[in-house]
């Protein structure tokens, strides 16, 4: 059931920086084919040559793509399509393209909730738009969202960001219980803060209860959360949400299997007839 890495294609959005630099460098020393997407091309050739360091053989590339993956769902899908037509149907998409601003609910500009909202979560509903339908088909893949613990827990200063975030877990776990009879999983990340480059450019700006909130834990290395998300993308696990809702999540599944069936007896009969 494990995916396996080796000879993989892994698209890893927001690839050039921070947590998805770290996976795409963590899939790559396990064998797999590379695709970044992100916006700065400079920082994407910049990434790519500090991934090719950890080649372990001579077949493997890395591919960078320059896009929004907020914007325009066209766009995306392009993106998606040069990348297979180079490096072949994609494995694993991990979405971690993704941002952050904090300040008090009356204090954040309205456009901010627009922003996270579009980066964040539509951000994730693209790149993910666009590769479902040939993970279905292929009966092979994963997908990756990556939350945060602000996902989890709504926190102070993060009124416009946990929302994204949260959106991320509903679209995951929706998500998930459509593709589960192909063979397709979905995992979500919620990971606690984790010195990036984007974890330094939110410092900037946070309020101060927020930032006390935040240094009651500890600031993680990227290496590590990213070797965690690989981790249980590839062999999938069960979290407590899941296992609590186990009985419910069950009994739905069953629903999704037994309408899926039935879909493909009226096909052959409608052929038939
Ligand atoms: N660091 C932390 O403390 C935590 C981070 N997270 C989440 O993890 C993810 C990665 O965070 P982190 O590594 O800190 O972030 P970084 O800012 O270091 O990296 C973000 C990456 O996403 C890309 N990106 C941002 N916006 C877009 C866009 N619109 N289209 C395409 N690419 C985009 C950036 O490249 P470019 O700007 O060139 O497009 C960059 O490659 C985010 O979703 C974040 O919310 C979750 C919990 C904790
Ligand atoms: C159910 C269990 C939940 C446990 C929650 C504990 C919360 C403690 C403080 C959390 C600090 C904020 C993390 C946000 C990280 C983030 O996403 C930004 N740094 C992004 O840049």
């Amino acid at each position: 059931k494990p995916l396996a890495l080796p000879g993989a294609h892994v698209v890893v959005t927001g690839g050039s920086s921070g947590i998805g630099k770290c996976v795409a460098i963590e899939c790559y020393k396990q064998g797999a084919f590379i695709t970044l997407v992100a916006r700065n091309e400079d920082k994407l050739l910049q990434a790519k040559k500090e991934i090719e360091k950890h080649s372990v053989n001579d077949k493997q590339v890395v591919l960078c793509i320059s896009v929004d993956v907020s914007q325009d769902y066209s766009q995306v899908e392009n993106v998606i399509k040069q990348a297979q037509e180079k490096l072949g149907p994609v494995d694993m998409l991990v979405n971690c393209a993704g941002m952050s601003l904090s300040g008090k609910f009356e204090d954040l500009e309205v456009s901010t909730f627009e922003r996270l909202m579009s980066v964040n979560y539509l951000g994730s509903v693209y790149p993910s738009r666009a590769v479902i339908s040939t993970m279905k088909e292929r009966r092979v893949g994963r997908i990756v969202f990556v939350s945060s613990q602000a996902g989890q827990l709504g926190l102070f200063g993060f009124t416009a960001y946990s929302s994204s975030k949260f959106a991320i877990r509903g679209l995951a776990e929706a998500l998930q219980m459509e593709v589960k009879p192909y063979n397709v999983y979905v995992t979500v990340a919620y990971p606690p803060d984790t010195d990036t480059p984007g974890f330094a450019e939110e410092n900037k700006t946070k309020p101060l209860e927020t930032r006390l909130i935040s240094e009651t834990t500890s600031v993680c290395k990227p290496e590590q959360v990213a070797k965690q998300i690989v981790k249980d993308a590839i062999v999938v696990t069960m979290g407590l949400f899941r296992t609590i809702a186990l009985f419910y999540i069950g009994s739905f599944d069953s629903i999704v299997r037994r309408c899926m069936m039935q879909r493909a007896k009226s096909e052959i009969a409608d052929k038939t007839a």
